[in-house]
């Protein structure tokens, strides 16, 4: 039994979902199917769930909405006349947006019930469009499937107790078609996954159901060693293991969502990251180990939108407790850090940017300056971070020199460096303006040398 989890570039036309309507047809092993929102059907067009947030924003402001509602109507409308679909569904559709805008529910719940209006018309449009070519196919919804999660609107975490409920669907005839992307508290509130969070139901579902492979459908044939927007046709990658893949989706490699291998991972479920452009390619496959091969790196990921507290104290390695204080500040002012790598008198605690706000960079700043009395303390913003990942890292020699030449062959300036407690990744900070040619240098040194 396979679950496929289809992304918003496999579902973001009619042309498109034809593909993936071939794809189930092929293997009829496939019977669950998770989909995300229609997304861009070319490089300068829309997400459907971005177009959904900004219609939100609009309906907040007190601006007119139909300019935002028509667009979103259009791409649902063309989608279901050209598969040739019963215009109640997009009716439906625009009944649940007018619903969610005007409904008397919080703010919050609302905002969340509207982005997930572009999984949900995806899962009904696929359902039709399936059981419409022969196939016996029904739309099925998250709270029916037992995807029951936390309430924490737009960062939902599935609650163990789903597994068992899903576990029960194995039993299944149909081929059962599954919005991405949200689930539903206890309470029967309807609450969304962090953005991109598709990938997470694909994989809550196949590990419910202890799927024997968990396909992941999107528009690249491979997950390649460097993000293919930097490099120029760079390295496939055919195996992974999961703390390799963890490790490049936290930085930046946004083909697969890195809270989405968790679930897979506790029940080793292979994940297969495929192409519905070109379903033929083996695509990579993702598992809990693989035969050691010569090469130790096996990719290069980074992000931007990275920033620096940088705390320096004589003798701050003496101070019992100075760590955990810096860290309950951080923890009373609710902001979560990524690395915090450190010296006999220094520490450096890199946070995204996006957690730390100016108006709360000052209040942290202030209260460090107060309560710890370090004798020197900065921010630094605009940073990015590399990841060299591995898991051949631990049993090379001479990897961190490799890595650090090639930077500064790049001319660039390393801010920090950090080799993970995993041993899996090396990680460099630098200026967010020196990424690409501190990649490519990179890239080079370990991939074409
Ligand atoms: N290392 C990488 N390997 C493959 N794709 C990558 C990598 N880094 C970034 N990407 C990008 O991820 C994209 C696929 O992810 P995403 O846009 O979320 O797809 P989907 O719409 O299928 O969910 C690719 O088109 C590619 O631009
Ligand atoms: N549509 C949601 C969830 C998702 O997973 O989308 P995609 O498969 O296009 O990354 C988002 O844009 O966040």
């Amino acid at each position: 039994m396979k679950v496929a989890k289809f992304g918003g570039s496999s579902v973001a036309s009619a042309k498109q979902i034809k593909k993936v309507a071939d794809i189930i047809k092929m293997d009829l092993q496939k019977k669950f199917i998770v989909v995300s929102a229609p997304g861009k059907r070319y490089k300068t067009d829309q997400k459907i769930t971005d177009m959904l947030i900004e219609l939100w924003d609009a309906h907040e402001q007190g601006t007119s909405v139909y300019q935002y509602i028509d667009p979103i109507m259009r791409r649902f409308a063309e989608i279901i006349e050209q598969l040739e679909l019963s215009a109640s569904i997009l009716d439906e559709i625009k009944q649940t947006i007018e619903n969610q805008l005007h409904n008397d529910a919080n703010p919050t719940e609302r905002l969340d019930a509207l982005k997930a209006v572009g999984e949900d018309s995806s899962a009904k449009i696929l359902s039709a469009y399936l059981a419409s070519c022969g196939l016996n196919a029904r739309y099925l919804n998250p709270h029916d499937a037992g995807v029951t999660v936390s309430d924490d609107p737009g960062n939902a975490k599935i609650l163990p107790a789903s597994f068992k409920k899903i576990y029960s669907l194995r039993s299944t005839k149909e081929i059962l078609v599954i919005p991405g992307f949200f689930g539903y508290t206890k309470e029967g509130k309807l609450i969304t996954f962090s953005r991109g969070g598709s990938d997470i139901t694909g994989s809550i579902i196949a590990a419910g159901i202890k799927a024997d492979v968990y396909e992941n459908y999107t528009d690249v044939d491979s997950v390649y060693a460097v993000n293919p927007s930097i490099v120029n046709n760079p390295k496939k990658i055919t195996t992974l293991t999961y703390k390799e893949m963890r490790e490049l989706s936290y930085a930046g490699f946004s083909v697969f969502h890195d809270e989405a291998l968790i679930p897979a991972y506790r029940e080793e479920i292979p994940v297969c990251i495929k192409n519905t452009n070109n379903p033929q390619a083996p695509g990579t496959l993702i598992v809990s180990e693989k035969k050691p091969s010569e090469k130790c790196v096996v990719g290069i990921a980074s992000d931007t939108g990275f920033c620096s507290i940088y705390i320096s104290k004589y003798l701050m390695n003496r101070e019992i407790g100075f760590g955990r204080k810096v860290f309950s500040i951080l923890e009373d002012e609710g902001i979560s850090f990524e690395h915090a790598p450190s010296g006999i008198d220094d520490l450096s605690i890199i946070i995204r940017e996006k957690h730390l706000p100016l108006e709360k960079e000052k209040q942290v700043l202030k209260r460090i300056q107060k309560e710890l009395r370090p004798d020197l303390i900065s921010i630094h913003r605009n940073l990015a971070m590399i990841m060299i990942v591995g898991e051949g890292l631990v049993r090379t020699i001479g990897v961190a020199q490799k890595a650090t030449s090639a930077i500064s062959s790049a001319n660039v300036n390393i801010e920090m460096i950090n080799q993970g407690s995993s041993e899996v990744s090396m990680m460099f900070g630098i200026k967010a303006e020196d990424l690409e040619k501190a990649v490519q240098s990179l890239y080079a040194a370990f991939f074409v040398k």
